[in-house]
């Protein structure tokens, strides 16, 4: 009836300005999600001529966004709330996510402009000449290698910057991007007073201030020591000069970085007491919406095949990515990306189960845990964790075959791609618990026999979760957090009340004693395979 449309709704608004689009959902204090909108910067922002949310320069590698789109995206998006009637009052707090890696550049002067705000305009007439560098350095980027080499030397080598911030150096991690800018654009960069990420950047807009680079994206730049939970020096001054006072100091995920410039109080209503809690990366924004907890894995079955870990002890080595876990600021999360993913399923299902998912699952159905022994890898292109390329299979004399019948092909694939996981996984430190969950997400999440073939491989439950909107939903959740009270109050225990992910698929008798024997042997084939391209770890 009339009361409860009208009945007080409190929410938390959760943002995230990712590469094709800027998004928002709205979450209520039962955590459902009741509202979401969305404005895509090339179909709703056409000026640009962006195409897919980027610019791809001549060279191929330069990858950037324009940030005036970031900016008048957001204009977009509260206006289209504005007119759907959308009640800012009643928003308690909100935060969001940004794209990781990327790089925004406040020209001197800047923060005045974002102190003052008038109400009555937009924020991209007012913001227009507030940045030194328009065209945004993004995590499509590959064009640092030459900075990347740099700054390894300066620590002395790829496993020590891996040591030190998580990751080798890649090409798209925010400090090889402002090294090449200190270095192509120097009047640039020393016209620049501050540098954001996508993320802290988004925070800034509704701070009406900068907002600080929060300990998990800042994991994404090679720069920070993520132990110490500072700058390191060695990486900073490897990068460009006076950068610590340009970056502001790195605070814990669960910050409240502040309350709501009243530029928005004024031209949308939203409360004056309404809280910024600290934006972070897209990933571990995504882990949040998952709500990953500690022992769980989740597994994101797209064109390549990601990996959510939640880490106590990180190894930190030459694949993957370790950052400050945002939920949880003592522990650590990881992303390892296997690039062959539904690609190369849809391949094998094409070759082997006449291009039917059911004949696929049919094969799985009809094969036994184990395979009999026999073991194969499957590269189309070529693999990043780790590096090779090719199809290579064994049988259970660990002798090199060129071919499988169909079925084995099929099984060999799905069990390969989950033991390369796991034992990937665990080589940067994650270890398989009682308590261990499998969440599972992406297009194959949806064919029960191939989670099946997952449970049996970890030897732990799989769950399906939907991650449509999952770093928007996961801001909104983190800005729940954030309202009770952030590192003092457990992620988990301010989340008792979300919607529980649904069990698909449970281990079968004997699965552990079947992979236990396999994994050492898939592992040891693998070194073979690498030291056979003479890509072996030392
Ligand atoms: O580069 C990535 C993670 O390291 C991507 O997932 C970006 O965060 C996508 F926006």
């Amino acid at each position: 009836g009339a009361m409860e449309e009208s009945a007080v709704r409190r929410c938390c608004l959760g943002w995230d300005f990712s590469t094709q689009q800027v998004k928002v959902v709205a979450v209520d204090s039962e955590l459902n999600v009741y509202y979401e909108d969305s404005v895509h910067f090339d179909r709703d922002l056409p000026e640009f001529g962006t195409q897919g949310g980027v610019h791809v320069h001549k060279d191929r590698l330069t990858v950037t966004s324009p940030v005036l789109m970031w900016v008048q995206a957001l204009d977009l998006i509260l206006e289209k709330m504005k007119a759907s009637g959308f009640d800012f009052s009643q928003v308690l707090a909100l935060s969001g996510a940004g794209q990781q890696h990327g790089s925004v550049y406040w020209k001197a002067g800047a923060s005045q402009a974002l102190m003052s705000l008038s109400p009555a305009l937009p924020l991209h007439q007012q913001l227009q000449a507030c940045f030194s560098i328009n065209d945004c350095p993004i995590w499509m980027d590959s064009s640092t290698t030459a900075q990347c080499r740099l700054l390894e030397a300066a620590v002395g080598g790829a496993q020590a910057l891996s040591c030190l911030t998580g990751s080798r150096a890649y090409e798209r991690f925010t400090g090889n991007q402002i090294a090449k800018v200190f270095q192509q654009n120097p009047e640039a960069y020393s016209d620049t007073e501050r540098i954001s990420l996508v993320s802290s950047f988004a925070a800034s807009l509704f701070l009406g201030s900068y907002s600080p680079i929060d300990y998990s994206d800042g994991s994404g730049m090679n720069l920070l020591h993520i132990q110490e939970k500072v700058w390191s020096q060695a990486c900073l001054a490897a990068c460009a000069p006076h950068l610590e006072e340009k970056l502001g100091s790195p605070v814990p995920s669960c910050s409240v970085v502040g309350a709501i410039s009243s530029y928005y109080i004024q031209r949308y209503g939203f409360a004056p007491g309404c809280k910024v809690v600290a934006f972070t990366g897209d990933n571990p924004a995504s882990l949040a919406g998952m709500r990953l907890e500690e022992g769980d894995i989740a597994v994101s079955l797209g064109t390549s095949d990601t990996l959510f870990l939640w880490l106590q002890e990180p190894i930190p080595a030459l694949e993957g990515h370790i950052f400050c876990n945002p939920v949880d600021s003592q522990h650590y999360m990881a992303l390892l990306c296997f690039k062959n993913g539904s690609l190369m399923r849809e391949k094998i299902r094409d070759d082997s189960a006449s291009c039917s998912w059911s004949e696929f699952s049919k094969a799985l159905r009809s094969t036994e845990m184990g395979n009999s022994g026999n073991l194969g890898f499957y590269f189309d292109v070529m693999e990043i964790t780790p590096e090779i390329i090719g199809y290579h299979r064994f049988n259970a004399e660990n002798v090199e075959v060129s071919a499988f019948p169909g079925d084995v092909e099929i099984r060999a694939l799905i069990e390969g791609q989950f033991m390369a996981k796991r034992i990937h996984a665990e080589g940067l430190g994650y270890r398989v618990m009682p308590k261990t969950k499998i969440l599972a997400t992406g297009g194959a999440s949806h064919n029960r026999d191939i989670l099946q073939v997952l449970a049996d491989v970890f030897g732990a439950p799989v769950y399906v979760i939907d991650t449509a909107n999952s770093a928007c939903v996961g801001s909104a959740y983190r800005a729940f957090h954030g309202l009770a009270g952030g590192t003092d109050v457990a992620f988990s225990e301010a989340m008792k009340l979300a919607p529980d992910p649904s069990l698909a698929a449970t281990p079968s008798p004997g699965a552990s004693q079947v992979y236990e024997a396999l994994l050492p042997r898939y592992a040891e084939l693998e070194q073979r395979i690498l030291s056979q391209s003479g890509r072996a770890l030392e």
